[in-house]
């Protein structure tokens, strides 16, 4: 079958543009979609509908080349934000533009695509394929790519050592610890190469030592090869360090996105004030 491949915009090239997006789970959606549309809360749609509104109205531009952060209390629909940039979580309404292609009207081929060329994403889970070896789980994209598997597996044992995994590439993921499985996550993300990096709680399983050389590693790795990147967390003083530009989520809404300084400086409300209280001292 004939793989139609809609047109690479250059200009647009690894930025991502959010317009208008609306997400409802749950059997009522469109009563629920209605509701969201007119301004109705998460709670209102919840209470009216039964249905579970994950994120209206969320409109963004993510630069390329920034690490872009996304954070909001739990619940607030970071996650399924995110999983709506590579087409595992389908829109309810409005369009997601990478490279300038809509991803909301890609097929299943085209997704696949996407996640093995464009777009790849460390997991909060680590989603490590259990009956593979470390370095296998390393060189995923690389293999499903049809590259020769000695090359592969080279690139994937150079992000290992980057990461700090020597020595464990013939291991299996239940032989490793929580902060070393989500280690092999991020040296198979990274062993992908491609240009953008999505990134859900990426860090939240490892130490504080190691997790200051990841941080480091990724702030190295936007700036010497211009990736793309959007990283959630919880953590306020990660998304300092790394951010350029940080959105706010809360209850599905864009509550604010801005240079850091303006959201410690400026908060746009309450919500995003208690998220930067304790940190409301100006950034050098
Ligand atoms: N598959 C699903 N079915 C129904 N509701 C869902 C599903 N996935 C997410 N939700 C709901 O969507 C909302 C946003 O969830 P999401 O996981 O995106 O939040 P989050 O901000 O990433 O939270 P956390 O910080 O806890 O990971 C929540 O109300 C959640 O219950």
């Amino acid at each position: 079958m004939e793989v139609i491949t809609p047109p690479f915009h250059a200009d647009l090239a690894n930025s991502i543009e959010v317009r208008g997006v609306y997400k409802v789970f749950g059997d009522y959606m469109k009563e629920g979609l209605k509701l969201a549309q007119q301004g109705a809360s998460k709670e209102d749609v919840l209470l009216r509908t039964g249905s579970n509104l994950a994120l209206a109205d969320v409109t963004m531009h993510i630069p390329a080349a920034q690490i872009f952060v996304i954070m909001g209390l739990s619940g607030s629909g970071k996650s399924t934000l995110v999983r709506h940039f590579n087409g595992l979580i389908q829109a309810t309404a409005g369009e997601i533009l990478i490279d300038g292609r809509n991803v909301v009207t890609l097929n299943e081929e085209e997704l696949r695509q996407l996640r093995r060329n464009k777009v790849s994403m460390v997991f909060q889970s680590f989603g490590l394929m259990p009956h593979k070896s470390v370095i296998e789980n390393a060189a995923f994209a690389g293999l499903t790519r049809g590259e020769q598997r000695k090359d592969a597996l080279a690139h994937a044992a150079l992000w290992l050592e980057r990461v700090g995994l020597a020595g464990y590439e013939r291991h299996y993921p239940d032989e490793l610890s929580g902060g070393m499985k989500q280690r092999v996550g991020l040296a198979r993300a990274l062993a992908a190469n491609t240009d953008i990096l999505l990134m859900d709680e990426a860090f939240s399983a490892l130490d504080p030592l190691i997790r200051a050389d990841m941080q480091d590693q990724l702030l190295e790795l936007n700036q010497n090869l211009g990736k793309t990147i959007v990283f959630i967390t919880h953590d306020l003083d990660e998304a300092l360090r790394l951010g350029a530009s940080i959105a706010i989520l809360n209850g599905g809404r864009v509550a604010q996105v801005g240079a850091p300084k303006d959201i410690l400086d400026n908060p746009a409300d309450e919500y995003v004030a208690r998220f930067v209280e304790r940190r409301a001292v100006n950034l050098e």
